[in-house]
């Protein structure tokens, strides 16, 4: 299929690989991926934030064509909030994107979506790109929810961010019931949610912003499922958890962004 969107390939680590463990799998996917791979595809990376220096390090010292990001910030900009981390200290760092409103966030942290609404506003006032993530638990989408949960789930977070801010958003539909589990949504299920996504955004700011944001599948991906998602209309890229931590298998994926070109 044809799309104008760029296709972006996020691997989000999670809370896997200490900073030396990060030096090496960057180094080996670094060394995995040519310019030619870089040509049609984004490539993100999203370690744990005491990772992200050696990142760092390693994309500027080796003019790496990876860019990388945080899996969350804090709504402030600074101050006495122990444990966080600022979207000026993520910018500082050289992060291109930020997470927000992971459902591990939504689930663990008990984030809502005035949270993750803060959240957002924050990462545009650092220039960071938030990776804004919804999708339903198995509950909603057994009660066949799933399209109501996600498109509310969006009205939450992009509340007050303007057409201008909102063309740069990537969403990222990761169905809770997905993640980590091996049960991967069908291309049915990711185009149902992912095309729904798009068309509020159409609704809520117009069809150029619609047409300009990039929307992930996450949940499961491997390199043996994700063609027939990546084959979906409104589908442009993937969030990987557990297959972004092998980086033979990240790579693969990478090249399947590449291919649905
Ligand atoms: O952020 C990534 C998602 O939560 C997907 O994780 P997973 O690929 O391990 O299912």
């Amino acid at each position: 299929m044809t799309t104008a969107r760029r296709p972006l390939m996020a691997g989000n680590w999670k809370m896997n690989l200490n900073h030396l463990e990060a030096i090496a799998h960057t180094q080996k996917l670094a060394f995995a991926l040519n310019d030619k791979d870089f040509d049609r595809v984004d490539v993100a990376l999203l370690p744990p934030f005491t990772d992200l220096r050696s990142v760092q390090t390693l994309v500027d010292g080796d003019k790496l064509r990876i860019v990388y990001g945080g899996q969350d910030l804090s709504r402030h900009d600074g101050g006495a909030y122990t444990g966080d981390v600022s979207g000026a200290m993520l910018a500082k760092l050289g992060c291109t994107f930020v997470l927000v409103g992971h459902s591990e966030r939504r689930q663990y942290h008990h984030e809502d979506d005035d949270l993750v609404n803060a959240k957002v506003l924050a990462a545009y006032r650092h220039s960071l790109t938030p990776i804004l993530c919804v999708g339903e638990g198995l509950p909603v989408r057994q009660a066949g929810g799933q399209v109501a949960h996600s498109v509310s789930q969006l009205d939450g977070a992009l509340r007050t961010v303007t057409a201008e801010q909102a063309r740069s958003v990537v969403v990222a539909y990761e169905p809770v019931w997905a993640i980590g589990t091996g049960e991967v949504a069908t291309p049915a299920d990711a185009q149902e949610v992912c095309s729904a996504l798009r068309a509020r955004l159409a609704e809520l700011y117009d069809g150029e912003v619609a047409a300009a944001v990039r929307i992930l599948y996450g949940g499961s991906v491997k390199s043996d499922n994700i063609a027939g998602i990546m084959d979906q209309p409104d589908v442009d890229g993937a969030l990987v958890g557990g297959a972004s931590l092998d980086p033979g298998e990240f790579v693969k994926l990478c090249r399947f962004g590449e291919m649905s070109v």
